[in-house]
This record gives structure tokens, C-alpha cells and sequence, in this order.
């Protein structure tokens, strides 16, 4: 990147909107943990990130998840680190068969949900017994791709703006930061 480019990247953390600090998101996960925890312990689930935005939701509700469990990941991607979406492109199938078992999948965001709607399909046509959903944030507008279409485990609400940190990009920046953050004017 340009030395032009990385000033514009430095200067979209400087202006943006704090949504979340990070004790508020940390809240955010613990809360997350328990309520997974205390549907799941019992039930010898796979839990699958969704890469790349999934990277740090993913592992810091790992560690929390105190009973028997199998984890891998799945890389999909629909946005390819630009600010709008375009159809999923899959990049990395998951590793652990899951037939038969439940399925947790864990992502950062919920937005239009057009990526987790596909994800939630492809786990059930692999004959997953259940699959169930974990996002970090779920995005506030009337464009998800179907009505119903809710995650069952959520940290947080966010307004319909542009966020990033806590593993969300800015054009594949700024996934390290400690925060939810909205993009300023966007
Ligand atoms: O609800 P949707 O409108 O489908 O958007 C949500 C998806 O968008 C982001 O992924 P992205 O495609 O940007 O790839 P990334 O995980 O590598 O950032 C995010 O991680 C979710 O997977
Ligand atoms: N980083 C980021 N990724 C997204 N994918 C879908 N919506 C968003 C968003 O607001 N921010």
C-alpha cells in the first residue's frame, strides 16, 4: 500500500464513531459464552468460525466454552474486503465431519445475512443434526435476506452504518481494533 493509502486507512480509525468500547464488548462475549454454554455442554458440538471476520469472536468465545467440543473453520467471504456485497464466494470448506452432530456457527456480523443464510444451508444439506448461529454484532435495518432470518446467540445491536474492528474490516484494515467502530458518514 501506498504511503497515500495507509494515511486514509489511519485517518478512518481517527475520525470513527466508538460504538462499543472494548470492556462493553468483552460484556458482549461473556454474556455470549454462558448463554452457548449453557445450551450446548451437553451436546458434543462442531463449532465452525467463518474466516476471515470471525478470527477474533471466534477465538476469544473458544476459551470460554468450558466442556467437550470439536472447532474448525470455514473461510467465506461475500464483501472481499470492499464495503458492499457481491454473491458468496467459498474459499475453504470445513475440515471436520459433522454429520449426524450439532453445529454452531460463529461469524462477527450479521448484516443483510445472505452469508450466514448459505452457510446455514450448506450444514443442513452435509446432515448436520442442528445448526445453530453466534455473531458478535447484528446489524438494525429492514434488508435481511429473509424475514425470520435471526442468529440465535447475539452480543450486540449496531446502527445501519459501516463497522469495523473486533475482526471487522475497512477494506481489510483495522480488523485488530479494540472496538466496535462506525465508519464516519458511512
Ligand atoms: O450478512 P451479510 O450481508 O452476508 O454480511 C456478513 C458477512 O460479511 C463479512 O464477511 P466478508 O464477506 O466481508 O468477508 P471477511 O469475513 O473476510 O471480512 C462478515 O464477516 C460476514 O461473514
Ligand atoms: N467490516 C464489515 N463487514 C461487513 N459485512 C457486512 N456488513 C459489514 C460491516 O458493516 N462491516
Amino acid at each position: 500500500m501506498s504511503q497515500t493509502d495507509i494515511d486514509h486507512i489511519k485517518k478512518i480509525y481517527i475520525e470513527a464513531d466508538l460504538l462499543y468500547s472494548e470492556s462493553e464488548v468483552e460484556a458482549a462475549i461473556n454474556k455470549m459464552a454462558a448463554d452457548i454454554s449453557a445450551a450446548l455442554a451437553e451436546s458434543d458440538p462442531v463449532i465452525f468460525t467463518i474466516m476471515n471476520g470471525g478470527l477474533v469472536i471466534g477465538g476469544k468465545l473458544l476459551t470460554k466454552l468450558n466442556f467437550p467440543l470439536e472447532a474448525g473453520y470455514m473461510h467465506a467471504t461475500r464483501y472481499r474486503n470492499t464495503t458492499s456485497g457481491h454473491d458468496l464466494e467459498w474459499k475453504v470448506a470445513p475440515m471436520i465431519d459433522f454429520s449426524g452432530r450439532p453445529v454452531l456457527i460463529v461469524d462477527d456480523i450479521l448484516d443483510e445475512g445472505h452469508t450466514l443464510a448459505e452457510i446455514i444451508s450448506f450444514c443442513h444439506q452435509k446432515g448436520a443434526s442442528s445448526v445453530q448461529t453466534a455473531v458478535l454484532v447484528n446489524k438494525l435495518h429492514d434488508r435481511k435476506a429473509s424475514e425470520d432470518l435471526k442468529a440465535d446467540f447475539v452480543g450486540l445491536d449496531v446502527e445501519d452504518r459501516y463497522i469495523f474492528g473486533y475482526g471487522m474490516d475497512y477494506h481489510g484494515y483495522w480488523r485488530n481494533a479494540p472496538g466496535i467502530f462506525a465508519v464516519k458518514g458511512k
